[in-house]
């Protein structure tokens, strides 16, 4: 299985590679040379897997034996094992026809533990055989960052600095984050939007002599490995509601595009997704882009879900690539215009493609706490986040009813207790083990949006734990 660049001019790689490396050179992101297409009994044959071993099963599709399924099964195996609920990423039915996919029953209690759980040991049985150390820089609105630092706290093969934007997450994401004081980690509060923090990590990649002196890596979705982790619960989901023999709909509460675009695999692999559904908050780039080929970029807004508080959806590049038919000059030249004139010039023909598989849906923050009220009324604790998606499926339902549609429900509600209790009058608690986390110091320094000084400190920090 070999990898290449949405841009087209970064050497392709091996699954390995594209761990490590993260950010293609050109500025692009890996994807699959070809996709793995399973058939229908092939689907079937996974029906009944236990979750680490469909995740293993299916991660093995992308690593080209390397590591093969054998070595991945008993690391996802424990990967999984302290998670809080026995099925892993269990489905809850809503009303009869819409289900809940928790996908937040990870230590940092949102989804993006479903695929760091499962990193932090990848890149330790990557970098130990190659007897490497990588520095990882990333950018978080809040769940990326606690769950890296979770995965990677304490691992002598990486040093972590992460970057979330000050004062737009919630104080539960931050601490999450500041609290872990294990000597491998970082935390830099930017002076800016998540945007700003997520254009400093690709400037520090897009810097050759920088990016080579410190061995960067990264955990965002911009890295392949994220996505191929993210692609199983959809598999897992969709089998459990009749998949192969039946289609399903997914909606995903959306911001970085990294986990629709997991959903999107699921169904360029052959899993029969009627329907993808987009769900914003009022940062709405996506929506406009859906509903009128508009994706224009606007300033970032603080909203009552501030993990999707993004206007420049990075994985949006990889879909562009497959709408522009897999051409990767253009690709590169529609996203270079997008950086000079704030403007995606998407043609025609790849918008209406995209237009037929997803559809956009917007909720401001008063939409937002009258569905989490909504669903409190009917028995089910929403985050501010899943409550984008639950709406969005309400609203854009596919048109045979027949279909179910699975709503990524992406964070638990005690991440996110102003809202919840804004609209439901009750305090979502943390769980045991985080009930103290107001208690513990917090560690983390404050930087302007600049490279220079961002580059600086990871080098200090990079330094100070090579000594
Ligand atoms: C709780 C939550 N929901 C939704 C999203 C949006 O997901 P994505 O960035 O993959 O589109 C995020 C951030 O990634 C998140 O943390
Ligand atoms: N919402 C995310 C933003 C980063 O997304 P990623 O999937 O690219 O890591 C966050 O919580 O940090």
């Amino acid at each position: 299985m070999r990898y290449i660049s949405t841009r087209g001019e970064a050497p392709p790689r091996d699954f390995e590679g594209v761990l490590l490396a993260g950010l293609a050179e050109d500025g692009g992101l890996f994807v699959p040379e070809t996709w793995p297409v399973l058939t229908s009994a092939e689907w079937r044959g996974l029906r009944g897997l236990p979750y680490p071993d469909l995740a293993a099963r299916i991660l093995a599709l992308f690593t080209g034996g390397q590591p093969d399924e054998a070595t991945l099964r008993p690391m996802l195996r424990q990967a999984y094992a302290g998670f809080g609920h026995p099925a892993v990423a269990p489905l809850v039915q809503l009303d009869t026809r819409v289900f809940a996919l928790e996908l937040f029953h990870g230590p940092t209690l949102a989804f993006k533990d479903m695929a760091m759980q499962a990193l932090g040991p990848l890149f330790d049985h990557v970098l130990a055989r190659r007897g490497q150390r990588v520095t990882i820089v990333g950018a978080t609105s809040g769940d990326t960052g606690s769950a890296a630092i979770e995965a990677l706290r304490d691992r002598a093969t990486v040093d972590v600095v992460i970057l979330h934007p000050e004062g737009r997450t919630s104080p539960v994401q931050r601490r999450q984050m500041t609290t872990v004081l294990a000597p491998n980690i970082a935390n830099l509060a930017i002076d800016g939007s998540f945007d700003d923090c997520q254009d400093l990590v690709k400037a520090m990649f897009a810097d050759a002599p920088f990016r080579a002196e410190m061995q960067l890596s990264a955990v965002n979705s911009i890295n392949w490995a994220r996505i191929a982790l993210q692609i199983p619960y959809y598999v897992a989901a969709a089998l459990a509601l009749g998949a192969p023999d039946r289609e399903v709909a997914f909606s995903v509460p959306t911001g970085n595009f990294g986990n629709v675009l997991a959903a999107w695999a699921a169904r360029r692999m052959g899993l029969p997704i009627a329907q993808l559904l987009i769900g914003s908050n009022r940062n709405d780039i996506l929506t406009r882009f859906l509903s009128a080929n508009d994706m224009t970029m606007r300033a970032v807004e603080p909203s009552l879900s501030p993990s999707m508080d993004i206007q420049v959806s990075s994985n949006f590049e990889r879909l562009l690539f497959e709408l522009l038919g897999r051409d990767a000059p253009a690709t590169a030249q529609t996203m270079r215009r997008f950086r000079a004139e704030g403007r995606m010039p998407v043609p025609d023909e790849a918008w209406h493609s995209a237009a037929r598989i997803f559809r956009g849906f917007t909720l401001g923050d008063e939409g937002i706490l009258a569905e989490i009220a909504r669903l409190h009324g009917q028995g089910y604790l929403a985050d501010p986040h899943t409550a984008v998606g639950t709406a969005a499926a309400l609203a854009s339902p596919p048109a045979d009813p027949s279909i179910p549609i699975v709503v990524a429900a992406t964070a638990h509600p005690a991440k996110f207790p102003e809202a919840v209790r804004q609209a439901t009058g009750i305090e979502a608690p943390l769980p045991p083990r985080l009930a103290d986390l107001y208690e513990r110091p917090e560690r983390f320094s404050r930087l302007p949006a600049d490279l220079d000084a961002v580059e600086a400190f990871v080098r200090r920090h990079a330094l100070r734990n090579a000594a």
